[in-house]
């Protein structure tokens, strides 16, 4: 595979780190207008930096598109010229559609849209994938991508914006609660660090459970909760506090302010 990373930023960069370990990646360009800040992915053999997007795609058959939305429109036009038919299209933008991309292209181009998560980098992405008619026969492929940096599914277009929500914004949602569980540990008295590792792993703990069970998360709940304990006294707090509600509503307004961001 060759793989072309248009705007290694954040995400870009992210990817990047969950590919480089892969046996079936012969090069991987990256590229930024300013490629001082990835400089330390010079250690790769495979890794190629520029600033020169025209290079990447001549060089890559798989193409990453990671720039912001409003920056997308101008660069895939530049590059038009530049594309062949075995290109293998990949937008990670938010709220841009595959048919947008396909009036820039074409209808008779491979065109997938993604939505990996920051935790690419090391290998726990969980990636949503639609794609347009034509690549219908590259499925394949770009789970085999997207399964190298975690897990992938997919799903129809129209999902697409809700799987943003939950998994891509969803770093940042399991972040803050992870966060807020470190408050209350030191409030009991757990320094910083040991509170940090103290709410990282039992996170950690509870999403293995469920992974490697297979079980409904109340199930496991019922197995923790004695009877006049103190995990059902906490846990009945947080719901008269609202959690489960305040979880949802923030997914909601999360998933109407998508809808809501234009890309032009
Ligand atoms: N961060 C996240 O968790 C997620 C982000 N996304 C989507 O991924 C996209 C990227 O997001 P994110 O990584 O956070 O954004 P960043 O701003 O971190 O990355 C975008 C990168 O594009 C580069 N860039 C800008 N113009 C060009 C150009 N002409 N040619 C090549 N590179 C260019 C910028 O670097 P420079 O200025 O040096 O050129 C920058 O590093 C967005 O569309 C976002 O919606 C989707 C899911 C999750
Ligand atoms: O916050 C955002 O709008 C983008 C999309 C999902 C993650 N970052």
């Amino acid at each position: 595979m060759k793989v072309a990373i248009i705007g290694a930023g954040s995400l870009g960069q992210s990817i990047a780190k969950g590919l480089v370990t892969t046996n079936a990646l012969t090069t991987l360009y990256l590229t930024k207008r300013n490629i001082s800040s990835i400089k330390g992915f010079e250690e790769f053999d495979k890794v190629e930096l520029t600033s020169d997007n025209a290079l990447a795609v001549k060089n890559a058959d798989i193409l990453i598109f990671a720039v912001q939305p409003r920056h997308f429109e101008a660069i895939l036009k530049d590059l038009k010229p530049l594309l062949n038919k075995n290109h293998v299209i990949i937008s990670v933008i938010t709220g841009f559609a595959i048919s947008r991309i396909e009036d820039i292209v074409g209808k008779d181009r491979f065109v997938v849209r993604a939505m990996p998560n920051t935790a690419a980098s090391v290998g726990q992405s969980m990636t949503c994938i639609s794609v347009n008619d034509m690549a219908k026969a590259k499925v394949e492929l770009a789970k085999t991508i997207f399964n190298c940096m975690g897990r992938s599914m997919v799903i129809p277009e129209e999902q697409l914006q809700a799987a943003t929500v939950i998994c891509a914004s969803g770093i940042a949602f399991w972040m803050r609660l992870i966060r807020a569980t470190t408050q209350g540990a030191i409030q009991l008295g757990f320094e910083a660090h040991e509170a940090h590792e103290l709410a990282m792993q039992t996170c950690f703990g509870a999403a293995t459970l469920l992974k490697e069970s297979g079980k409904h998360p109340e199930e496991e709940i019922d197995r923790v909760t004695t009877p006049s304990g103190c995990t059902i006294e906490g846990l009945n707090e947080m719901e008269h506090q609202g959690l489960s509600s305040s979880l949802i509503k923030g997914i909601n307004a999360s998933f109407e302010k998508i809808n809501q961001i234009k890309t032009k």
